[in-house]
Parts: C-alpha cells; structure tokens; sequence
C-alpha cells in the first residue's frame, strides 16, 4: 500500500538514515540526481540524439544540490549544460555546496536572474531543482521566467523534469504558494516528469499537485521501507478477501440497506444509490419513499424493495427492525424531509451516510447536525457543500497560500471530522478522507487512475450508495468510505469515456472480477 508523506516525515527518514549509517547526506544526493538522469533517459529515449542541451535551475538548499548533480551527470553523458544557481556557494547547505563545488569544475554556475528567458537558447530540456519540499515563501522575482518556461513547454519544447516536486508546489497539499492576485501558472513551474524519492508525498496527489507534476516517478534512494512505517497517510485500495462472500452466507448475512428518497418526480438519485448498494454486495436494499412516489419507485424497482417511510415517526417505526443495519439519506431527499427524517435516522445508531441535501439542509445551523452525528455516520461533501457545513475550515484552502506547509484539504477534512464527530470524505479527484480519530486515507483519481469522466451528475449519489452498500456488510467505517470511494473511481476507469452515473453500479461486477473477488 501506498503511503504518502509530508516533508517533515521525508525529513526524519533521512535523518534516521544518516544517524543509523545507512546513507549519508552526499551518498543520498548523488543517488537523488543519478535517478533524475535515469528517469529522464527512461520516460525520453530519444534524448539520445546528438545536440542535446539543457538548462539546470538550481535553487539555494538541497532540491538545487540534487540539481547540480543532475547537470554534472548529463554533461557526463554529453548533454550542453548551462546551469543558473540561486545565492552564494558558501551560503548553501554543505552537500549542495560540494555538488555546486564539483560542477563548478566543469562549467560556470549563472546567477539566477528573474529575466532569464529560455526561448532565446532553445534547450531541450528544463531541469527545475529550484525549491522541494523545503519551499515556506513565495517564489519571489521569477514570475515572468515561469510563464516564459510554461508557454514554450506548451509548444512543445523544452520538456521540463521537476526534482522531487514543481518548484512553487507545497509538498504537503499540493497547493501553489503564492501571493494573494498572482496565477499559479507564474508562482510555480510545471513539469512533464517529477522525480521524487523514496516515495511520494502528500502535494504529489492533492489539489494542483497532479496538474504541476503531470507524470510521477517515486524513485528508490536506498532509504529502508522500515524507517516509512506509521509514517503517512495511505492511498485507498479495496481488499479482494474483504470484499469477497462467504459461500455459506445468507442474505441477511450481508446487511439490510436503507436508502430513503424524496418526492414524486425526484428519486432518481435514491434510486441510484440503492442501486449502488445492491451491486456493493448488501443483501438486501430497501428504498424508502413517501406515499407522494411510491408509485413512481415501484415502476423503476426490481430486486430493490420498497417501504413507505412519510415522516419521522414512520422511520422511527421501520428503524424497529434492527436488521436495517446502515442507512443513506441526502441524494434527492429535499430539505424538509431532511429536518424530518435526519435526527431520527441517526440517533437510530445504524452505519449512516449523510450526503447532498442531509448536509445542506443544516447550512443555518451545523452544530444542530454535528450534536447527533456518531462514529457510525459518514459525511460525503464536495467542496460546495463542504464550505456550507464548515466555512471556516473551507475559507483557507479559497485564499492564495501564502506559506508552507499550506492548509490541505486532508487538513480541512481531518479538522470537519473532529468538529462533526462523523467521518468525512471531501469529494474530487483527490477525495481525502478523515474520521474522527484522526486516521486518513486518500482516494486519488489522477494519473494512471484518471476518471474525469466521473464528473457527471448523479456520480456522488452512486459513491454514497455503494459506500452504505459496504457499511451494511459490515465494512467499519473509515474501510466502507475508503473502499467505497476506491471502487467507485475503479468501476468509471473501467467503463471509460461516454460514462453517466447509471454505469457506475453495472461496471462493479467487472471491478470486482478484476480485483480478484
Ligand atoms: N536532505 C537530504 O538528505 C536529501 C534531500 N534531498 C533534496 O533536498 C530537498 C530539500 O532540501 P531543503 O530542505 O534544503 O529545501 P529546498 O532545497 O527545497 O529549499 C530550501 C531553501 O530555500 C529557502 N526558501 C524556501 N522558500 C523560498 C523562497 N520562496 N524563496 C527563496 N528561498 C526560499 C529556504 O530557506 C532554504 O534555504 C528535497 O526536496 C530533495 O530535492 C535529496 O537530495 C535527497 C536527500
Ligand atoms: N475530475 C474528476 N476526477 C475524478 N473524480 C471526480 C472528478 N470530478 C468529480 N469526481 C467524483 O465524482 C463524484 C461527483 O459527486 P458529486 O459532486 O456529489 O456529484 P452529484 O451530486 O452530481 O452526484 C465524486 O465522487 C467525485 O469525487
Ligand atoms: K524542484
């Protein structure tokens, strides 16, 4: 399993490989700069033609030591280096400073200048080793540099490789530290490849991270994957032995979904939901409808069941049976039924998700939410809904970052948990998930798990279907939501371009296949 790391973990894994005598601070820089080389060879082949020319940008610490490695390497190989340094030799951190020292006796080091313009020279490729995961400012002075790099990159050349991470991007949430009115697109470098090493870390797969990164390679510097362990938060997965059924089990061995929905002419979202808990394994799914629709759920309906729930006091009765073990409400619920049927449903103590309108309805007065909510409930916002429930945690991750580390939205949502009680998925192509204890995982749709098609409505109906799905079978709640949101994202990979929500539930089967269940 994957686990992403802040910097500060990245840095008491080398110090401890330093202590311990695994590696030293050198040997660490020069396999850093040797892996760059090999993963830029790697991912170009073709950059074996003669006339090869590159550009090293250096920066003041150790990201613009890993640089002057990389440049001494490539001139090895018959690159035409030049290097532009920022600050003085002898101000910068000793292994960096021997590695300036070093290629200081092939070729000159050029003070970095912010009016430096790459498309005079024509490299053909940009090594950015200016800032990584030591970055707490503001990248001053280079504004017109980046935009210059980022719109000849746009016409194809130069390619830019990133040492250990775009400079400009905070490591731990992936956002562009910048002065409040400034672009992104001028505060921070974009790559076609980012190196990091040992392995990623947070700002790879939050926010902005995978735009400015593009392709990520975690290469292997010789640290042990022991010093990693309880470090990080892990990436989502599904477990295949966990997914899998009992041969011997019953119906009622795999829980009894609740899934309620709104009024006539508004039930398709509970629809999909249910029958995303259907196809995540429950047992049964009852959808529970108000007198005003049962006609209209009843005609849409087959091997999902239907209850008339028409107020609080009819859920309180139906909850009687206590093998309705994990409820959903919020897809397609309208407001007033949520005031209704949202404090009975979760003082009923059952696996709980509370999605769209179960969130907004509570927009005047979240407290009056939070006051009920149990570690059984689990809250699905996307951003918007998120900001409703919780605006001030919300108002940091709008504003311009101005200092690193940066508010990430694993930071919101970890902070959303404490406050509500529930555990909290904050949907999007890195929804993060947090419970109230403070464990985290992330469900990253980005690079080579890329789903844009996901973006389509009805999808986060769907999500918080499967996820009561798996909260029925028994799934504890953090795994329901993690495995939940990992599958998901898995079923619109594998069903591809041209997906609308109603795919998402037929595509598990062959996730499940795929996943070896
Ligand atoms: N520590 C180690 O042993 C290793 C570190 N490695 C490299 O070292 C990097 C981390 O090095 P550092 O901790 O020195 O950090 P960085 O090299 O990322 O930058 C930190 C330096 O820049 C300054 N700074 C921060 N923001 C600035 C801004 N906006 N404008 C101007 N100066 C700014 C800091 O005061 C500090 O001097 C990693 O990203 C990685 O590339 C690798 O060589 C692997 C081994
Ligand atoms: N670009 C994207 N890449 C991957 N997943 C995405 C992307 N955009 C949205 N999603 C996912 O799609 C779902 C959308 O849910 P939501 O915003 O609640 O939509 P709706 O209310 O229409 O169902 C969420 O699971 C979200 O994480
Ligand atoms: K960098």
């Amino acid at each position: 399993m994957t686990h992403l790391l802040t910097a500060q973990d990245m840095r008491e894994i080398e110090r401890s490989a330093m202590e311990d005598g695994i590696a030293t601070g050198a040997e660490l820089m020069e396999r850093a700069g040797r892996r760059v080389v090999e993963a830029l060879q790697a991912e170009w082949p073709d950059g074996g033609r003669t006339a090869r020319r590159a550009i090293v940008l250096c920066g003041p610490g150790n990201n613009g030591g890993d640089g002057y490695v990389v440049a001494r390497l490539l001139h090895g190989l018959g690159w035409s280096v030049s290097v532009h340094g920022m600050g003085a030799t002898e101000e910068l951190p000793p292994d960096a400073r021997a590695n300036r020292q070093a290629w200081e006796g092939i070729g000159s080091v050029v003070p970095l200048s912010g009016d430096l313009r790459i498309g005079q020279d024509r490299p053909d490729l940009v090594v950015d080793a200016l800032f990584g995961t030591g970055l707490t400012r503001p990248v001053d002075g280079l504004g017109g540099l980046f935009r210059d790099i980022a719109e000849c990159r746009a016409l194809g050349c130069p390619r830019v490789v990133a040492v250990d991470l775009p400079s400009g991007l905070c490591s731990d949430s992936g956002r562009v530290i910048r002065a409040e009115g400034t672009e992104p697109a001028e505060a921070a470098i974009a790559a076609d490849l980012t190196v990091t090493f040992h392995r990623p870390k947070l700002g790879h797969y939050l926010s902005e991270g995978p735009s400015f990164c593009s392709r990520l390679v975690a290469a292997d510097i010789g640290l042990r994957p022991e010093a990693t362990a309880g470090k990080g938060v892990p990436l989502a997965a599904a477990r295949a032995a966990a997914l899998a059924k009992n041969n011997a089990s019953h119906k009622y061995d795999n829980g009894h979904a609740l899934v309620l929905t709104g009024g006539s002419g508004r039930t398709g979202a509970a629809r999909l939901a249910a029958r995303g808990a259907l196809r995540a394994g429950a047992g049964l799914v009852t959808v529970g409808v108000p007198a005003s629709a049962q006609l209209e759920v009843a005609a849409q309906l087959t091997a999902i069941m239907l209850t008339r729930v028409d107020d609080g006091e009819e859920l309180a009765s139906v909850l009687e049976d206590t093998r309705l073990n994990a409820l959903c409400l919020g897809p397609g619920l309208g407001r007033d039924r949520v005031r209704a049927l949202v404090p009975v449903a979760v003082k009923a103590g059952r696996g709980t998700v509370l999605d769209a309108d179960a969130l907004t309805a509570f927009e005047d007065d979240p407290a009056a939410l939070f006051a009920d909510l149990h570690e059984g409930c689990i809250l699905t916002p996307h951003m918007g809904e998120f900001s409703k429930l919780f605006p001030d945690l919300a108002a940091p991750l709008k504003a311009a970052p101005e200092s690193g580390p940066a508010t990430s939205r694993l930071d919101a949502a970890r902070a959303a948990a404490a406050r509500s009680g529930a555990t909290v998925l904050l949907k999007g192509p890195d929804t993060v998930i947090a419970s109230p204890g403070g464990a985290a995982t992330i469900a990253a749709s980005v690079y080579e798990r890329a789903a844009p098609w996901l973006a389509t409505a009805g999808t986060g109906d769907v999500l918080a279907g499967i996820i009561t799905g798996l909260l029925a079978r028994g799934f504890a709640t953090l795994d329901a939501a993690a495995s939940g949101a990992f599958l998901h994202a898995e079923a619109a990979r594998g069903f591809g371009p041209g997906l609308v929500a109603e795919d998402l539930p037929e595509e598990l089967p062959r996730v499940f296949r795929a996943l070896g269940v």
